[in-house]
């Protein structure tokens, strides 16, 4: 099923929750919505399932109007943060609960785990009691499935796992998809665009790839958690940082730049920027540091593990240009 969303406004009193939202979601395509606690993305998912009424702009689904059609009447699927299952029924009470013809071994067996009908919901962990949630909203065979953190409550390892198994499962059964999260990484894992909310407002459209190499928007950088974020003059294809300068393609002018912490370059040889180790943090493969120049922010560097220098060293430090990206200037947070 397609998707569109169009001028969609919310207001909670003079509280603007959605402002002039324009979203295109093509059949098949997995997209994750992602942004702070309070940018919007759980209004939006209301708002595209009937649960909550737009102040202004249009729902079209398949190309039908649906703005005024009720939820049960769209063929979308829900699945909440909390994944609401009822703790008196069985799982295979629960699935049946979102459709009473539900194939309940095969949905089981979509979510891996084939054997767990008639167990008390009680007695799963909640990575089972997840998959069944997912089970109960797949029942109906919504032709958009939407999500609201999924994985919300699980520990960091077993989030890892089943963003994969999601994905896998998605892919299979060629359903849309509307995932909100608002942990970067599992967005990225789990779709083919991501959709980044600030403030009510798309702060940014794109495929994981095209948002992670260059954001729209000093926000979304520092969302996705780029630290290395500074005001920079650029001068004939130089900019010149805090933290020294480096060549840019970019139009002379005050920009934001962001350094990519893998682009900060350290070295034991003597040049003209020179720094103090303050922190040095082991991370398996590799150690991330951070310098302090001068006054300057402190400067985020991934080093690889063989040759990262300790707690207090004195290093010198260089820009890669490959890893610096010049933000636009007239960012709208
Ligand atoms: N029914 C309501 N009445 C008043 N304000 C509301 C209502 N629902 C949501 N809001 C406000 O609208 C804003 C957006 O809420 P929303 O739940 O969409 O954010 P979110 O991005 O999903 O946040 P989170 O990640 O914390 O779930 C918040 O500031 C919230 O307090």
């Amino acid at each position: 099923m397609s998707l569109s969303v169009s001028g969609v406004s919310v207001r909670f009193g003079a509280f603007p929750a959605l402002v002039d939202v324009e979203l295109e979601v093509a059949e098949h395509e997995v997209v994750a919505v992602l942004g702070p606690s309070g940018s919007g993305k759980s209004t939006l998912l209301r708002v595209i399932a009937g649960l909550q009424e737009p102040s202004a702009g249009r729902v079209v689904l398949d190309g039908v109007d649906v703005t005024r059609v009720p939820p049960h009447r769209r063929g979308v699927g829900l699945m909440f943060q909390d994944h609401a299952l009822f703790t008196h029924k069985d799982v295979a009470g629960n699935i049946r609960f979102g459709n009473t013809r539900a194939d309940v071994a095969s949905l089981l067996s979509l979510v891996g785990l084939p054997d767990v009908g008639p167990r008390a919901v009680v007695t799963l962990s909640g990575g089972e009691q997840q998959r069944v949630a997912l089970a109960r909203a797949l029942a109906p065979s919504p032709k958009l499935l939407m999500l609201d953190e999924p994985l919300g409550q699980l520990d960091r390892e077993l989030r890892e796992r089943l963003v994969v198994e999601l994905r896998r499962l998605f892919v299979r059964l060629g359903t849309t998809v509307l995932a909100v999260t608002h942990d970067q990484r599992e967005a990225f894992a789990l779709a083919d665009r991501v959709v980044v909310m600030a403030g009510g407002r798309i702060a940014q459209v794109g495929t994981p790839r095209e948002v992670w190499e260059q954001p729209a928007s000093e926000f979304v950088a520092r969302f996705l958690g780029f630290t290395n974020v500074a005001p920079a003059v650029v001068r004939d294809g130089v900019a010149d940082t805090p933290w020294g300068t480096v060549a840019v393609a970019a139009a002379d002018g005050s920009h934001p730049v962001l350094v990519r912490p893998a682009g900060v370059l350290l070295s034991t040889e003597a040049d003209d920027v020179t720094g103090v180790v303050e922190v040095a943090t082991f991370a398996g493969e590799r150690v991330d540091v951070l310098v302090k120049i001068g006054d300057a922010p402190s400067l985020e560097a991934h080093c690889p593990a063989a040759t990262a220098p300790a707690v207090g060293e004195t290093v010198s430090v260089r820009l890669d240009p490959a890893q610096t990206v010049v933000l636009p200037r007239n960012s709208s947070e």
